[in-house]
């Protein structure tokens, strides 16, 4: 059979690992593939890095839309990040009838349901697992692995940089910004690192999973974002004195009952007990907990981020893409798990609603009766004490931290007592606030 020919639009790290896997393993993705998989053409803006990648043979274009039109492509894989121009080549690219493979989570969390419809209606595939978790293939386990489930929830660590630099501050006490600089090197970050830090990537990954276990329509602006740069290394100890780790978790949960329907998505950090596998993942690694009603949990683990690991979703979505491509569309399996005539509309649920353990970090004045005030207000929120801890009190400030772990609690409540026990005199450095996830 004739090759599969590919196209690429952006020669960077990601790239560099689908080309370097191409050739390395170039017998064994044919045998998979049925046909050889032969890169035809890359898109480069420096034309001496791209021959230094692809060698002679291949063409190297400077304009991204002589892949997505050239008339011998198959399929294009775009690997430049960012919006634009990614949103038109893909677009040009499913116009001109070409399957896209993207590594390009930001895209499809923001425009995902105009792509995928513009897809669908040319009969093309957008394929993405490169897109979540890097490495893991935690996309083909949610569409196909686990289609028999009503999925409960999923709690993931879905960046790489962020689970690499909380890692190096703990274990090897490094400044956030040095294991930042790290990641960067490392290939790891995204060109706009704060997407990182912030939590915004790891909610454009948590995004993609919650449409694709609920049956619903991509609602990016539905998730509330929460990243790691005020996190401060004293939680992370009194954390560990409780046995929890904290890490950056992608969240999203189907609620229902008698008071509720509907959808949590979000993304913060999570204080997770250390017996949990999914608190030990450390570096780089991702990992992915999906809690179905008839599987029950399952885990997913493996490089979040890098070359070849990205590199290795991408080839195995050109693989499957070429196993299919003759195959009539309809049968295919759908872009987002549920065939999109049949996506359900549930309501996202906004963060005030959830219902989860918290930890409070307050800094208070050593003054009689402080104690008595933060517990009266708590119980008037009803939110009821776990555990409770308070340091010794500093010479110097005449401050003492005191560490309270509740029971579920709901957020709204905990929101309105954390600005009362602010308002208190005795409360002098604020409140933390941190939500705490069982995972059980
Ligand atoms: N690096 C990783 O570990 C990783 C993992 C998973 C997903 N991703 C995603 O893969 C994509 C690529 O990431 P990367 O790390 O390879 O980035 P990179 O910066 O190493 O490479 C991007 C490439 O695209 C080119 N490019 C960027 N903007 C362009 C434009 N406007 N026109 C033409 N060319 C342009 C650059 O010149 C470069 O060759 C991003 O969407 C990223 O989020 C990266
Ligand atoms: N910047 C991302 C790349 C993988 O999507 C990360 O650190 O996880
Ligand atoms: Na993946």
């Amino acid at each position: 059979m004739k090759p599969i020919k590919i196209g690429i639009a952006g020669t960077g790290v990601v790239a560099s690992g689908v080309v370097n896997i191409l050739k390395r393993n170039a017998d064994e993705i044919t045998r998979r593939a049925g046909r050889d998989i032969e890169v035809i053409v890359v898109s480069s803006r420096t034309r001496a890095k791209a021959e230094a990648l692809v060698g002679n043979d291949v063409q190297i274009v400077n304009d991204i839309m002589e892949v997505a039109r050239h008339p011998d492509v198959d399929i294009v894989v775009e690997t430049m990040g960012g919006y634009e121009p990614a949103k038109s080549f893909v677009l040009e690219a499913i116009a001109h009838g070409k399957h896209v493979v993207t590594a390009n989570k930001a895209l499809l969390a923001e425009h995902g349901n105009e792509i995928f419809k513009a897809a669908q209606d040319k009969g093309v595939t957008v394929a993405f697992e490169a897109a979540v978790a890097g490495g893991i293939p935690v996309i083909k386990a949610l569409r196909e692995g686990l289609s028999a489930n009503r999925i409960e929830w999923i709690a993931g660590i879905i960046n790489g940089t962020t689970n690499f630099i909380l890692t190096q501050m703990r274990e090897k006490g490094w400044t956030f910004a040095d294991a930042l600089k790290v990641a960067q090197e490392l290939g790891y970050a995204e060109a706009d690192p704060t997407f990182d830090v912030e939590g915004v990537d790891a909610a454009h990954k948590i995004t993609l999973m919650s449409a694709l276990a609920f049956g619903v329509p991509i609602d990016f602006k539905a998730a509330s974002i929460e990243g790691i740069s005020k996190l401060a290394a004293a939680d992370i100890a009194y954390a560990e004195k409780f046995g929890y780790r904290i890490k950056l978790l992608g969240i999203t949960k189907r609620v229902s009952n008698g008071t509720t329907d509907g959808i949590e998505l979000r993304v913060h950090p999570t204080l997770i007990p250390e017996s949990r596998l999914i608190a030990n993942v450390n570096g780089v690694m991702n990992a992915v907990l999906v809690k179905g009603d008839a599987v029950g949990a399952t885990l997913y683990y493996g490089a979040g981020a890098g070359s070849e690991p990205t590199g290795s979703s991408v080839i195995a979505d050109l693989i499957d893409v070429t196993r299919t491509i003759t195959a009539d569309p309809e049968h295919r399996v759908p872009h987002l798990a549920f065939q999109p005539d049949s996506l359900a509309s549930i309501p996202m649920l906004p963060l005030s609603a959830v219902k989860t353990r918290y930890y409070l970090r307050l800094t208070a004045q050593d003054r009689t009766g402080v104690l008595a005030d933060i517990t009266r207000i708590l119980a008037n929120h009803d939110i009821s004490v776990d555990a409770m801890l308070q340091t010794e009190v500093d010479d110097a400030t005449k401050e003492a931290h005191i560490v309270i772990m509740t029971h579920v609690s709901q957020e709204s409540n905990v929101d309105t007592a954390v600005s009362e026990i602010k308002a208190l005199a005795s409360i002098t450095g604020g409140v933390v606030k941190l939500r705490v996830e069982e995972l059980g």
